[in-house]
């Protein structure tokens, strides 16, 4: 198990970036850390593998993590951190970088697991293909297969796939988690991308003004989220104003509802004015005004603007949420 007790960290003693984190990573288990620009989730990753010396204690296990005021060369050998930028050795191939650590004394041992882990980064084609000669995304896959190669007790791992089309992104992600699952190894991911978090995160940790802001796994997140900057990291979010949605109430209490949670209704009491429409693929995206606010929901179709709406909102929700 990884701890973190009571962890701070500035990089100019002035001004604080990390402050009083606490966090444990069981083994095994994949903890997204979400937040906005800035909010140090790269510091995070980058405090946790020792690169940097802290106030507090990380632990692995019962054993104190020490930082580079204690270790000659910083970082630890459990541990695989996979950076923004890939560092691969430019005139080497893919399969030599990525057995670049692994012991020559097994050669066909060694041969068997590059080309595993070629496999699950979707690099096998490209095996004999020099690193500088990669586009972005490939060099990224091929960075994220050398930090599996010693096969890590935990793996940070920071925007790991930003440089990574849609397309392949879905399966990519698909085939690593369910290998760092498979192989119990911890992963704590950076992201910016909800469905990393979303889909497949045991945990979701958000970081905002230096602290933990919320963690929870991340359906609950999703589903009882405790203010609308934690729903915004989700996607867009609403903030309606409760006497608007629900007739007889006063006051200026607003509640957060996606999107997703607000339907057309015809005879409804709730109504709205059609400002514009946005086609997303599977659904539109409709801008509404409501009571002097903006307001957004989903349809099948694009409606007109200026059109007059009902909307529909579940009682159930507006009491859970209010
Ligand atoms: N080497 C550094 N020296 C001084 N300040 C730094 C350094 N690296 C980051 N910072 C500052 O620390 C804060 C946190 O940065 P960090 O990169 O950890 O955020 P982040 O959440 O990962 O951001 P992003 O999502 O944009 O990658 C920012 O205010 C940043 O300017």
């Amino acid at each position: 198990m990884l701890k973190l007790k009571n962890v701070s960290f500035s990089y100019d003693d002035e001004n604080p970036v990390l402050e009083n984190i606490h966090l444990r990573v069981q083994q095994g288990e994949h903890v997204s850390v979400i937040g906005e620009s800035g909010c140090g989730k790269s510091t995070l990753l980058k405090i946790i593998y020792g690169l940097f010396d802290v106030e507090g204690g990380i632990y692995r296990n019962e054993e104190q993590l020490l930082g580079p005021a204690f270790n000659l060369v910083p970082g630890h050998d459990f541990m695989k951190y996979l950076a923004q930028d890939f560092d691969l050795m430019p005139p080497l191939s893919v399969a030599d970088n990525v057995g670049k650590y692994l012991s020559n004394m097994f050669p066909v041992k060694k041969k068997k697991r590059v080309m595993e882990l070629l496999e699950v980064v979707e690099m096998t084609e490209l095996k004999d293909v020099k690193a500088k000669n990669l586009s972005g995304g490939q060099q990224q896959r091929v960075a994220l297969a050398r930090a599996l190669a010693k096969k890590p007790e935990i793996i940070l791992l920071d925007e790991p796939f930003s440089h990574i089309d849609q397309f392949r992104k879905n399966n990519l992600r698909r085939r690593l988690f369910a290998y760092l699952k498979k192989e119990n190894i911890s992963c704590i991911v950076a992201t910016h991308d909800s469905t990393d978090a979303l889909s497949f995160a045991d945990n979701t940790i958000v970081l905002k003004n230096h602290k933990v802001y919320a963690e929870a796994p991340p359906e609950e997140l999703y589903k009882n989220p405790p203010n609308a900057y934690v729903a915004s990291l989700f996607g867009e979010v609403n903030q309606v104003l409760l006497k608007s949605i629900k007739p007889g109430e006063k006051g200026r209490k607003k509640i957060i509802l996606y999107p997703e949670e607000i339907s057309l209704k015809d005879k409804s009491a709730i109504k709205a004015q059609v400002k514009n429409s946005y086609f997303q693929g599977n659904v539109w995206l409709i801008e509404g005004r409501l009571d002097g606010q903006n307001i957004f929901f989903e349809n099948d179709s694009a409606l007109e603007k200026g059109m007059s709406i009902g909307l529909e909102i579940s009682e159930e929700l507006i009491k859970s949420r209010s």
